[in-house]
């Protein structure tokens, strides 16, 4: 086995609107370098990555065990060196990201030939919803629908023409306790309302009409309202970013990160107004991530997906 590098970006998801469903892909990534050895042996380079017992208590081993052992097959030893630049339990996707270098490893390590969509709905039976694993694993702005037969459909749009900045907060939020504050059941008409805001929504992005796509964003039924009281400053923060002229600022995944639609070549100086006025948190722009997951061998690109 040659030495090959699997490389998986965060991913914010919902957007407003687009509670399990929409992922966008961000360009800070997880990093996996593998090479053949006697034994298993994972190393982490980062400490973003949590702590592990051993490499067989590691979540990425665990998720790749488990997909080889779900088409028979063991993996052979090798060593891994992780590197991330993903905060965890921040809502950018740590764990979604994981789960997708968790499945490719096992997919390299014994040439399981995965295609992208049996990835997709492993990854999200791992995950529970699509939209970050669709995200890191295919990159840009990705809306899914989970349809009736448990199939995962997806559309891929590449063409944001916004700048993207993660207003992170020094504090964790778990997936689960978020998802715990939501309600089960809504009603006929608040549902239609809800997804009447994300149907406009896609379409006033798709269409480049930002400031409508921000209005949109900014009025989310499923999830915001409820979540709004775990996220520090939330109100704060929106009406500080809606001063400084940006589109519209929603949480991020489960929080507790907010994410700003910013006017395209301001980016840059927003986040730096920000952290002016919101000193302890990390506020930065934030590349889009227009691949998604890619592998490399050596210095060439694995012709994978
Ligand atoms: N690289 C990693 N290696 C091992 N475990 C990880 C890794 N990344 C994430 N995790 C696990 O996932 C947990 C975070 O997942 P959680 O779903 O709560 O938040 P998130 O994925 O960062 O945010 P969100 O789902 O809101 O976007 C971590 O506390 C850790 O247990
Ligand atoms: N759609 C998910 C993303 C976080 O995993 C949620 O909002 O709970």
């Amino acid at each position: 086995m040659n030495g090959f590098t699997i490389s998986v970006p965060a991913s914010s998801a919902n957007i407003g609107p687009g509670f399990d469903s929409l992922g966008l892909s961000l360009g800070l990534y997880l990093t996996l370098s593998v090479e053949k050895h006697s034994h298993w042996e994972i190393q982490h380079q980062s400490l973003l990555l949590p702590d592990f017992e051993s490499y067989d208590k590691h979540f990425i081993y665990q998720i790749a065990k488990e997909t080889a052992h779900h088409y028979g097959k063991q993996l052979p030893p090798c060593k891994v060196t992780i590197d991330s630049s993903i905060p965890l339990a921040r809502g950018l996707g740590s764990s979604a990201s994981a789960v997708i270098a968790g499945i490719e490893l096992a997919n390299q390590l014994c040439r399981l030939q995965l295609s992208l969509l049996d990835k997709l709905m492993l990854a999200t039976e791992k995950e529970g919803h699509p939209d970050n694993v669709a995200a890191s694993l295919v990159g840009g702005l990705v809306v899914t629908a989970s349809t009736a037969n448990d199939k995962i459909n997806y559309y891929k749009w590449n063409s944001l023409n916004i700048d993207i900045i993660t207003v992170i907060p020094d504090t964790e939020l778990k997936t689960e306790a978020s998802r715990s504050v939501l309600p089960e059941h809504f009603t006929r008409k608040y549902a239609a309302s809800a997804s009447s805001i994300c149907n406009l929504f896609i379409v006033a992005l798709t269409s480049h009409d930002y400031h409508l796509a921000g209005e949109m964003m900014e009025n989310d039924l499923f999830h915001e309202p409820f979540r709004a009281t775990l996220i520090p400053k939330y109100t704060e923060i929106k009406k500080a970013a809606r001063s400084l002229g940006n589109y519209g600022t929603v949480i991020s995944g489960a929080g507790p990160t907010m994410l700003v639609f910013a006017p395209k070549g301001k980016g840059q100086s927003i986040a730096g107004e920000l952290q002016g006025q919101f000193s302890s948190y990390n506020i930065c722009q934030v590349n889009i991530d227009t691949q998604g997951m890619k592998v490399t061998s050596g210095k060439e690109e694995v012709a994978e997906n």
